[in-house]
């Protein structure tokens, strides 16, 4: 079942050269895909290659140039007030730096019942309760409740940002690089995490990295970018194993590791 819909997503940025000339650039380029119910689609590409603005287009944080998107069979591009608040207590974002994207100066009991007070819901069993709830089901201390982010490890704050994305129960959990500023040690705990909570709760994923191995772990399906267009898009394991296009078989050649059976194929044809 498709949950959501992307079709022809285009953004276009309108930037000023040295000499205040205008100039329109394209950062995504017509890009169409589907989140499936329960999938895990990551989304990867070196560096401006439009993940993150696709990140973002899809989140409903800017709006698209062109295209539309569509969630749980509804049409979304413009979706203002009831259907965009309900939109969000569908669709969360963990992004990857948790310290700036948690505010400061609240508490994680604060920060994790903000989304539901977003929603205009009020926790069942009490403020305190769902936030030391949500903490235990992310692996953190629930007694530490009343702390604030920056007494917490960078692994610490990214589970907070995980239990804010949970907090309203969603369908859709965005990472958007989530686990790419954390040490591999703690990448491996953040990324289990993730894999147990959709494994209990069932929502999907649309994992943006560009760390091809952490995506060959985590996603079903992959969607390769560069230059704002997607130029291939498939099942991880077909992906890897033998890609189509050219820019992905250099993206894979540039971690030669990843995959010693796409590595053995190579080298028998150099
Ligand atoms: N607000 C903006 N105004 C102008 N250009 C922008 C803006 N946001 C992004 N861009 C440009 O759009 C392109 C795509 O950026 P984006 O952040 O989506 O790429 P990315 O694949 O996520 O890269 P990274 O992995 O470095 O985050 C880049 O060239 C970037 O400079």
């Amino acid at each position: 079942m498709t949950l959501l819909r992307a079709t022809d997503l285009t953004k276009r940025f309108v930037t000023r050269g040295p000499l205040g000339a205008k100039a329109e650039f394209t950062a995504v380029d017509r890009v169409s895909f589907e989140v499936r119910l329960g999938e895990t689609l990551a989304v990867v590409g070196e560096s401006g290659s439009g993940k993150s603005t696709t990140a973002r287009m899809i989140a409903k944080l800017m709006d698209p140039t062109e295209g539309t998107l569509e969630f749980d069979g509804e049409d979304v591009t413009h979706a203002k007030g009831e259907t965009l608040a309900r939109f969000r207590g569908n669709v969360q974002v963990v992004f990857q730096d948790p310290f700036s994207s948690l505010n400061p100066r609240h508490t994680v009991e604060r920060i994790l019942n903000a989304p539901l007070l977003y929603q205009g819901r009020t926790p069942k069993g009490g403020r305190r309760a769902h936030a030391k709830e949500l903490m235990e089901r992310v692996g953190l201390n629930p007694d530490h409740s009343l702390r604030y982010p920056a007494q917490f490890s960078g692994g610490q704050a990214q589970r907070i940002g995980i239990a804010r994305a949970l907090a309203v129960g969603p369908k859709l959990v965005i990472c958007d690089e989530a686990v790419s500023a954390l040490d591999v040690s703690v990448q491996a705990q953040i990324i289990e995490l993730l894999l147990r909570l959709q494994r209990e709760s069932g929502f999907s994923y649309v994992f943006i990295a560009h760390d091809l191995a952490v995506v060959r772990q985590i996603a079903q399906r992959v969607a390769v970018m560069s230059k704002g267009r997607i130029v291939e898009l498939g099942d991880t394991r077909q992906v890897f194993g033998d890609p189509q296009d050219e820019y992905t078989r250099t993206l894979l050649a540039a971690i030669p590791r990843i995959n010693p059976e796409w590595d053995r194929r190579r080298r028998e044809h150099t």
